[in-house]
């Protein structure tokens, strides 16, 4: 049997690429950081804190820049005896309601063996507690709530939190919240009550261009990676496919990893742009596979379908093209078909999980029509189906035609 091995040549600091890490310096990030200071600037003033929500897409650093000038303020602040400063921060993902919220807040304030139960009490009982354990500690308090949207529509805590001190609920303790989502639609949908009060100030991170993330790349990368462990053009190629799919650093930092760990397991010298390229490969499967999990057995056809029409190099095909091939499919797999209209919001669904694209074409007289190709590599996609369908003599045959057509 094969004995584990330490493997240590390429990577320095491989935990530097990971989502833990918290990195010493932010890159790219001056004006957002130079709000938020302006922000956060009562606080050691020793006023009232403003309430701040944040908003971005996935990886584009809401958390890293909030954990990075927290730090910062909580060191700069010691040099002031009159303030007594604390950051409370719970990750709202699995709590969906100012209920659930304020029983995780009260538990995290309370020692070991004095939490609260999860369920029973009136939700203004819970408040209350809440207000008793934040008076206990006094001072001034941020609460950073990431991941805020999952609070959903029972927000009555994002509204109540943040006026306690004006309602007498605080006794001289000084609250603000800090709200940081990835979901813009959940600020237009707060009460308008809530949205005055939690959104005081508001900044917004947007995606970073390509430029942005091979200089975030570049600094990690001198912590991550050995001197001289990284191939000309590489960082600018993560950066780049990164920058084109979504503008987050996540995705552009995991490339880099991923591409990093199969260039040990070649035994490489150096991360070389082959590397990223299989890297690449390896992470679009992983998305097309999470996105097919969530397809139903009727959208995975119609992916089929186009799969199909692909490996005849009849891609980009039109919806009725797709649409006979879904039937062809369906009658092998025993399945009854949808109607042509189903099959298109199939595409569109398709689409959007950014598996498909597709090209709207006018056509004079016989009005418009859509085409439909991959938007993801044909080999990620029949792999991936592989994973998740029983089709198996069909997907054969359409790797057959694949190769006969030299698609790849
Ligand atoms: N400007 C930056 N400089 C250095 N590292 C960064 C920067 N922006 C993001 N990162 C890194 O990218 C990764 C993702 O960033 P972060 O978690 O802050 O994103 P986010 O906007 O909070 O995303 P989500 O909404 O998914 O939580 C982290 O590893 C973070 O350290």
């Amino acid at each position: 049997m094969r004995h584990f091995e330490r493997k240590q040549n390429l990577f320095l600091n491989k935990d530097a690429l990971g989502e833990s890490y918290q990195p010493d310096q932010i890159e790219e990030r001056d004006e957002e950081i130079e709000e938020y200071m302006d922000a956060l600037q009562p606080v050691i003033d020793g006023w009232e804190p403003n309430n701040i929500f944040l908003y971005g897409n996935t990886g584009v650093g809401k958390t890293a820049v909030t954990d990075f000038l927290l730090d910062q303020l909580q060191s700069d602040i010691e040099q002031y005896d009159d303030i007594n400063f604390t950051v409370i921060t719970l990750n709202c993902k699995t709590l969906t309601s100012s209920y659930q919220v304020a029983v995780a807040l009260v538990n995290k304030l309370r020692p070991h063996g004095g939490e609260i139960s999860t369920t029973g009490y009136p939700q203004q009982a819970v408040f209350e507690k809440l207000f008793q354990e934040l008076d206990k500690i006094g001072g001034t308090i941020l609460i950073v709530l990431d991941e805020i949207d999952s609070i959903g529509s029972q927000d009555d805590l994002l509204y109540e939190l943040p006026r306690a001190r004006a309602n007498d609920k605080l006794d001289g303790t000084k609250v603000g919240v800090i709200g940081i989502s990835n979901d813009f639609k959940f600020r237009d949908h707060l009460d308008p009550r809530v949205q005055d009060t939690l959104c005081e100030r508001e900044i917004q991170f947007p995606p970073y261009d390509a430029t942005e993330l091979e200089s975030i790349l570049q600094s990690r990368s001198e912590v991550a990676i050995v001197d001289d462990g990284i191939e000309q053009g590489v960082l600018g190629l993560c950066a780049a496919l990164a920058a084109r799919d979504s503008g987050s650093a996540r995705q552009a930092l995991d490339l880099l990893r991923l591409a990093g760990e199969v260039a040990e397991n070649q035994d490489a010298d150096k991360i070389k742009i082959t590397h990223v390229e299989a890297a690449r490969e390896k992470l679009e499967q992983k998305r097309i596979e999470q996105g097919m999990r969530e397809l139903t057995s009727h959208g995975r056809l119609a992916l089929l379908a186009v799969i199909s029409k692909t490996a005849k190099n009849e891609a980009p095909c039109r919806t009725k093209a797709v649409y006979r091939e879904y039937m062809s499919l369906c009658e092998s797999a025993d399945i009854d078909p949808l109607a042509q209209r189903s099959l298109h919001n199939h595409l569109s669904d398709l689409r959007m999980l950014g598996i498909l694209s597709s090209n709207e074409n006018r056509s004079g007289s016989r009005g418009n029509y859509y085409s439909y190709e991959l938007d993801v590599p044909f080999s990620s996609a029949i792999d991936a189906m592989s994973d998740v369908m029983v089709l198996e003599q069909e997907i054969q045959t359409i790797r057959d035609i694949a190769q006969m057509n030299n698609v790849l």
